[in-house]
């Protein structure tokens, strides 16, 4: 089941450059950067309670915001619902003709469970389910 919105994520091409823009320009608390190599993504997150800000830089220069920075230079790229039950929202939306990228989840930022929808199967809006760590 579907339990809130986890984040909401913001491609960019600087990411020294935007950490500052949302710490001290926006004066949001900066929870740390994580490298997640299965997504081949550096992440920055900002609590904004009851959700967070991710912003998404291609680690290595390499994997899906690569790709993404190259046609658009940057935006808002994906939101993320979090899950009680990963496995059992992906089967369920799957039976309903949902498009999955991937076959099962893989690991994302702070130790959770992460699976992607095409952006065409959902009004064209690249939709993350993340299940988080203490609740596997
Ligand atoms: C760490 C983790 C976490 O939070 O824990 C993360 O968030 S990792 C965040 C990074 N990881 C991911 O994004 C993984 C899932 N993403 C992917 O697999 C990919 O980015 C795809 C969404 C499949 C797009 O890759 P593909 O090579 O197909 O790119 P493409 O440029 O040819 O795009 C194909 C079509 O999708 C659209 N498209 C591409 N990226 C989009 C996006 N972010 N939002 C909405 N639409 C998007 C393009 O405009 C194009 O539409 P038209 O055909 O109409 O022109
Ligand atoms: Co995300």
């Amino acid at each position: 089941m579907i339990t809130a919105l986890d984040h909401i994520a913001i491609a960019v091409p600087d990411l020294e450059k935007s950490i500052k823009r949302f710490m001290d320009d926006f004066g949001l608390s900066f929870d740390g950067t994580e490298d997640v190599i299965a997504a081949k993504t550096s992440t920055a997150f900002f609590p904004v309670p009851p959700t967070n800000i991710e912003l998404v830089h291609p680690l290595n220069g390499d994997g899906p915001i690569a790709g993404y920075l190259e046609k658009k230079g940057g935006g808002l790229h994906h939101l993320c619902f979090r899950s009680d039950n990963i496995e059992e929202d992906v089967e369920r939306l799957t039976a309903k003709g949902y498009q999955f990228l991937g076959d099962a989840p893989s690991p994302g930022a702070h130790g959770s469970k992460v699976i992607f929808i095409h952006p065409k199967s959902c009004d064209g809006v690249l939709v993350e389910i993340n299940q988080p760590a203490d609740s596997h």
